[in-house]
């Protein structure tokens, strides 16, 4: 079996970070395992507190995973504080981690911070040149390539600066666009548009952390990255057409019915 692990933050209330990208990578038909960067007090209104894991401890999770079930691709969420970010970028440049999709996580649906802003310049200069993948959202996108993104034009000018800048592809999601939610695959070069009827559905909660992890799991599997997207995309709007209705806020997504049977694998 396919392994992947997810390096990211605990959401008690299930819909995001850690427990999305189980519960993604599960249903991917991939074995998911976890080094768990920081414990959230959380639900579908808000963050309420944050529990960072020590840099020690963060790097004894990533030795005793590494060490023992190498896995086939890594994805990194919510990491908050830049003695983690180094923590990570070491052991993943030491261990010969592969596949590795960073998903730039700043703030939550339910607008918290979730990295202090002295790591953004951590996580530029250590962790994004080791990616296979980058995945912000058009405000991650922004903050990253210091340009305003208005228009489809402006989504491809940033991806292919941010991939050049990283040297790694990036997929500029557009969940934040007004229209539909199209994505675009700067890699090797070459543009191209993944696109996706917008749904209509208020519950997004963890929208960035299950599409990351799908590619994740996909790559692991052994798809090509064009091929990971677009099954990552096809997981996403799945999970959000299910229309689960949990909790008083943003509510999380229905992965038992994301795939609804689409691929036998
Ligand atoms: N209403 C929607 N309908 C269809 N697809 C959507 C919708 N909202 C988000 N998506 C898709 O979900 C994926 C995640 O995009 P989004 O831009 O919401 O990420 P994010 O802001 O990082 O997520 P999060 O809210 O978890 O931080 C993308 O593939 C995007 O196109
Ligand atoms: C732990 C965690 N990671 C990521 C997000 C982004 O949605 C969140 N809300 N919580």
């Amino acid at each position: 079996m396919r392994t992947a692990l997810s390096i990211a933050g605990s959401d008690s209330c299930g819909g995001a970070g850690i427990q999305a990208d189980i519960k993604t990578m599960t249903m991917n038909g991939v074995y998911a395992m976890t080094a768990v960067t920081a414990l959230t007090a959380q639900n579908t209104l808000g963050v309420r507190a944050i529990q960072e894991a020590t840099p020690e401890f963060l790097r004894q999770q990533l030795d005793a995973v590494f060490e023992d079930i190498f896995p086939d691709a890594v994805k990194i969420g919510m990491v908050a504080s830049s003695d983690l970010i180094r923590v990570i970028a070491d052991r993943l440049h030491c261990c010969k981690a592969m596949n590795i999709v960073v998903d730039p996580v700043m703030v939550s649906t339910s607008n918290a911070a979730l990295i202090k802003t002295d790591a953004v310049s951590t996580l530029t200069e250590e962790l994004l040149p080791l990616a296979t993948l980058i995945t912000p959202n058009i405000p991650e996108a922004q903050v990253l390539s210091g340009m305003e993104i208005h228009s489809s034009a402006d989504m491809e000018k940033a991806a292919e600066q941010l991939g050049k800048s990283y040297g790694c592809a990036v997929l500029l999601k557009g969940g934040h666009c007004v229209n539909d939610a199209n994505d675009l695959l700067y890699s090797n070069g070459t543009l191209r548009w993944f696109e996706g009827k917008r749904i209509d559905n208020p519950n997004t909660h963890g929208t960035g952390c299950t599409l990351s992890s799908a590619i994740a799991a996909n790559l692991a599997k052994g798809y090509t990255l064009e091929k990971s997207v677009e099954r990552a995309k096809d997981y996403i709007s799945g999970a959000l057409a299910a229309m689960l209705d949990l909790g008083k806020g943003s509510g999380p997504m229905n992965h038992a019915f994301a795939l609804n049977n689409k691929y036998s694998d």
